[in-house]
């Protein structure tokens, strides 16, 4: 469903990764692992745009989660699905919300560990909150592929192993980036690792070896 054969990922003339030869295929679940600064959020941001041309059911879920401060809970869930609707109902929707996309949206703020949040504005909430909402947004929005950028990173370790196995439940194809190697080795079919601006493996996550990703994160 994606394919990158030997390119080049650039900002302007700032290369940050080269030859990069990388795919996804249905049913996966791959997770990019590396320093920061090692490309991770760029080669995502690149799949993203790339499937979103052929693939209108993805969700994502950004690093900087990309919320509406200002609106609500349920506002900002509630947009994750926007093209479900015409431009009427999603506005009267906003403006005075019907109950039946509460009750869907309450739904999913329960799945996420923030029930009862739907009327507070996402400027109120820790950062943690904030990306529980980020990512009842892309459960909401649904669909057969996730790609998330570090989906659990201000989460607690435990809540964060729950959220990413309700992702993997939800979402047919997964690609994420995560910094947490246990909760990668978790939920990954496919690890990748990314160091110099290569990636230097990309592997059924069994054949990864603790070396292999301690090499990655060396000085
Ligand atoms: N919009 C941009 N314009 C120019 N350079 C950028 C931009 N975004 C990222 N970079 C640069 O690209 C390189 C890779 O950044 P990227 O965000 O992909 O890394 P990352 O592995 O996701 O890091 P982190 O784990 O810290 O999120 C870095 O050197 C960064 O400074």
């Amino acid at each position: 469903m994606l394919q990158f054969s030997g390119e080049a990922l650039a900002y302007g003339d700032h290369t940050v990764l080269s030859g990069v030869d990388f795919n996804l295929r249905p049913g996966e679940r791959v997770v990019l692992l590396g320093r920061s600064g090692a490309g991770k959020s760029t080669l995502l941001n690149a799949s993203y745009r790339r499937l979103a041309e052929t693939h209108p059911d993805i969700a994502l879920v950004p690093q900087e989660h990309g919320l509406v401060p200002q609106l609500s809970v349920f506002h900002n869930v509630y947009m994750g699905r926007l093209d479900a609707h015409g431009a009427l109902y999603n506005l009267a929707n906003l403006v005075w919300p019907f109950p039946a996309q509460r009750r869907t949206v309450a739904s999913v703020l329960e799945t996420v560990g923030l029930a009862g949040f739907d009327r507070k504005a996402v400027e109120s909430l820790s950062g943690g909150q904030k990306q529980r909402t980020a990512l009842a947004r892309a459960i909401h929005r649904g669909g057969r592929v996730l790609i998330g950028d570090e989906p659990v990173s201000a989460v607690d370790e435990r809540h964060a192993a729950a959220l990413v196995d309700e992702l993997a439940t939800r979402f047919e194809t997964v690609l994420l980036a995560l910094h947490d190697v246990g909760l990668a080795r978790r939920v990954a079919t496919r690890l990748v690792g990314i160091r110099a601006g290569r990636i230097v493996f990309d592997l059924p996550s069994a054949e990864v070896s603790d070396g292999d990703i301690h090499d990655l994160y060396r000085a």
